[in-house]
């Protein structure tokens, strides 16, 4: 530990971020929780579909359910009896047959019905669009091409007959014709969507399995740190990193315990470092049970001391022989911002220390703390793709620059502005931050980006340029 930190590259220290992380346990959500809080939650499993869509099989349009058979094939009109009536929800008068049944939807044996094999006379039955279609029927006429013209909303049945012509459709959706039980509606790896909750619920399932929502812990570090709520007295500074890293790391789909801002003092990082592991239950089997109280965590972020200030606690504090450390590494990343860099464990939760410049905080969230995120919610790293620069810019020579980039409509990037002064490449000016879509990542053997220069760009969390 007397050592210096490792020089690293961004790709390095992201590796060695994700090496001490891995997927959380598989836990069932209830399809309820998925819509109303588990869209983006990575499936653990298959969702397979347990039942038929449609169920059984139901009309589609408004009318009256016929036998094709009853109505000539050149189109003469015919009457029939009208016999009674089926609705949506209405167990339909015990005609739903076996093969009808969501359980069953590819059997094709009908003659569970007794008056499939029309042992009573022609006949219509006024049927509503989403009603099982009675198994002795095989089409459904719309009202508006009979004689009645039209229902009248909560109107009784009045008509004793109907007049109505062979249909050039069936107008019925048939039991199993959008999905069959057993369907795979998404693979382990996927995400939740809105679609796959209705699919899902559709398709007969009650819950899916997913990997449970990572819990990370946000500390900054600083004692000219003062609430952003709070009046500043001279010299403070508000702690807007753990606000900022706590939203990111919503943004990026973790529950967040934001700690807000601890003083310089090895001893006040230590409190609450414990506060946020809750001591023994980090270390033991339960914090990957599903069951696992809230008050663990799976990450640790914290902002801030990892220079070589001497007022850098998180160093103070990696530096120390503290039984609850484990696994200290410090780094310096040849990138620009966000060079000083610290990973360990404490109590055996994972510790990514971040700088505290506000840039620089950001910077790091994106690409060493989301991608772990992103492991521990069962899902992958989001990927970085190529855009081209739509100006030119320069950045610092030996380092990786990182810049904030404004992706146009184009697709192409620029170096996002900050309010004040001129955008640049390696910008520490929080401002900048407020146009930026993604970070453009410049090698380091680079020192200055043409217009048309193809950059290696990485969205960021809550932005979706
Ligand atoms: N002698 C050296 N000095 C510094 C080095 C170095 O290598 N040798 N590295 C510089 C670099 S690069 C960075 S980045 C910073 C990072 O330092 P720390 O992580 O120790 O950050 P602090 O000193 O705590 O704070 C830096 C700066 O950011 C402001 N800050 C910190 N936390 C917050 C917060 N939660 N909200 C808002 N602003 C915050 C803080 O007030 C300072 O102005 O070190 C360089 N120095
Ligand atoms: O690396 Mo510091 O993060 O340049 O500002």
């Amino acid at each position: 530990m007397t050592d210096g930190p490792v020089r690293r590259t961004i790709a390095e220290h992201a590796a060695a971020v994700l090496a001490r992380v891995a997927p959380l346990p598989a836990v069932p959500l209830a399809l309820p929780d998925a819509a109303a809080s588990g869209l983006g939650l990575v499936l653990a499993r298959d969702v397979v579909a347990a039942a038929a869509v449609p169920p059984f099989d139901h009309a589609a349009m408004d009318g009256y359910a016929v036998r094709l058979a009853d109505l000539p094939d050149d189109g003469t009109p015919v009457t029939l009896p009208v016999t009674g009536s089926v609705h949506p929800g209405s167990a339909a008068v015990g005609m739903i047959s076996g093969p009808n049944r969501p359980d069953d939807p590819d059997k094709t044996d009908q003659k569970s019905c007794p008056q499939r094999s029309g042992g009573r006379g022609r006949r219509a039955v006024r049927i509503m669009t989403g009603a099982p279609l009675p198994a002795w029927a095989d089409a459904v006429v719309p009202v508006e091409r009979t004689s009645t013209g039209r229902f009248v909303a909560g109107g009784a049945a009045v008509e004793q007959e109907v007049t109505l012509s062979r249909p050039a459709r069936t107008h019925v959706r048939t039991a199993g014709e959008d999905l069959r039980t057993g369907d795979v509606l998404a693979r382990a790896g996927d995400e939740v969507t809105p679609a796959l909750v209705a699919v899902a619920a559709a398709a007969g399932l009650s819950e899916l399995w997913v990997h449970r929502r990572p819990r990370v812990a946000v500390l900054s570090t600083g004692s000219e740190l003062v609430a952003a709520t709070a009046t500043a007295a001279p010299g403070a500074v508000p702690d807007s990193n753990s606000l900022m890293l706590a939203a990111l790391a919503r943004a990026a789909g973790a529950d967040v315990v934001r700690v807000g801002a601890v003083p310089d003092d090895a001893a006040a990082l230590r409190t609450a470092l414990d506060g946020v592991v809750s001591g023994p239950v980090a270390h033991s089997e339960a914090r990957n049970r599903a069951d696992s109280p809230l008050t663990t965590v799976d990450l640790v972020v914290t902002s801030g001391g990892v220079s070589a200030g001497a007022s850098d606690v998180v160093r103070e504090v990696l530096a120390s022989a503290d039984p609850a450390l484990s696994d200290v590494e410090l780094a310096a990343v040849a990138m620009r911002p966000g060079r000083p860099q610290a990973l360990a464990r404490w109590r055996g939760v994972p510790w990514v220390a971040v700088p505290g410049n506000p840039v620089s905080a950001f910077v790091s969230f994106a690409l060493f703390v989301r991608p772990a995120i992103a492991r521990l919610a069962g899902g992958a790293p989001p990927a970085a793709r190529t855009a081209r620069a739509a100006v030119a810019w320069g950045t610092p020579p030996g380092r990786e620059a990182v810049v904030p980039v404004r992706v146009l409509g184009s697709g192409e990037v620029e170096p996002a502005a900050p309010l004040h002064g001129a955008a640049d490449g390696a910008g520490h000016h929080l401002s900048a931050l407020l146009a930026a879509d993604a970070l453009a990542i410049v090698p380091a053997d680079v020192e200055k980006v043409a217009a048309g220069d193809e950059v290696t760009v990485l969205g960021l969390p809550g932005r979706h340029r």
